[in-house]
């Protein structure tokens, strides 16, 4: 079953310091979220409350209609695997550790968990604290999904993974999401590298919600247009440049906001080739500081 996440006029505090200012969103079920924003906007902060890690200083956060702080009903279903791993005692090995987490997590499947361990190729017989910080974060995410949670949070779980180790968590992820849907979300800075598993993204600034909405209308918020140097500079004139290249005679820039028919007929007209902006470069106009946080 999915499990609907409600947070409204959620503050967070950490004495003086404000991390999270009045964020209010509702999250339905049965989809994968990407939590993006740059260090320090709040990401983990929020997390870790929605996990009921961490009680709101203000506002409320309910899962399936219940306030998730203290509420073991409601926290049994979520998982939230935190960076650089953090699941097991350091002296236990990764069997044992299987076994704490099997006792621990009500929907735990002992059969897939054994599956990814294989996959990731843990040494069963080392004590977690023996293992390599890409190890370690394997075993983490071998929890996170061996949990089956009907919200299952993913912190920077691919800390020190290696790039096909990433891949295969992230092709794993998927394929496990099309078979049972729950809530995933999954907080990283690997913008191009992980968007392609999101079906809608969160992005914070500064302790705000700056936006929430689907991958695809994000990506619709940026062009790029491909051709002669000055033909491209004329059809762009007046636009938010994101990025810019050249090579020889051709430029391909990068604008922020949707072409209006003219600026697009032009294009056409001119025979310069239009393409997508990749999610980084938006998401990195998106993120530029106000100022306001300093
Ligand atoms: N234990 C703490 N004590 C004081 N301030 C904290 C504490 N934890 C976080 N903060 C502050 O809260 C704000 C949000 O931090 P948070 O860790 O939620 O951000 P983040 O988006 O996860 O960052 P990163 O991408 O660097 O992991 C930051 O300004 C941070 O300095």
């Amino acid at each position: 079953m999915t499990l609907t996440i409600e947070v409204s006029g959620l503050q967070v505090r950490y004495g003086e310091a404000v991390a999270l200012h009045d964020l209010s969103v509702r999250l339905p079920g049965g989809r994968i979220y990407g939590l993006l924003g740059r260090n320090g906007s709040g990401k983990t902060s929020l997390l870790s409350t929605l996990a009921g890690f961490r009680k709101p200083s203000a506002g409320a956060v309910v899962i399936d209609g219940q306030p998730v702080f203290e509420n073991p009903q409601i926290t049994r279903r979520v998982c939230l695997i935190q960076e650089g791993g953090g699941v097991g005692d350091d002296t236990d090995t990764v069997k044992d550790a299987v076994q704490v987490a099997q006792r621990l997590r009500p929907g735990w499947d002992a059969q897939y968990a054994a599956t990814l361990i294989d996959l990731f190729e843990l040494p069963l017989r080392k004590r977690i604290g023996e293992l390599s910080r890409g190890q370690r974060s394997a075993f983490a995410a071998t929890v996170g999904l061996a949990s089956r949670a009907a919200v299952s949070m993913f912190d920077e779980a691919h800390l020190g993974m290696d790039a096909s180790t990433r891949q295969a968590f992230q092709d794993e992820l998927l394929r496990d999401f099309i078979a049972r849907p729950r809530t995933i979300i999954i907080s990283t800075h690997l913008v191009e590298e992980q968007s392609p598993l999101f079906e809608r993204v969160l992005i914070l600034r500064e302790g705000r919600l700056l936006l929430h909405e689907d991958l695809d209308e994000l990506r619709a918020q940026g062009v790029s247009l491909t051709g002669p140097a000055a033909t491209v500079d004329d059809v762009v004139a007046g636009l938010t440049v994101l990025n810019q290249q050249q090579l020889g005679p051709t430029k391909s820039v990068m604008v922020y906001g949707a072409l209006d028919d003219a600026r697009r007929a032009a294009a056409e007209a001119a025979g310069l080739e239009l393409g997508p902006v990749a999610v980084q470069d938006l998401f990195i106009h998106l993120t530029e500081p106000t100022g306001a946080a300093r």
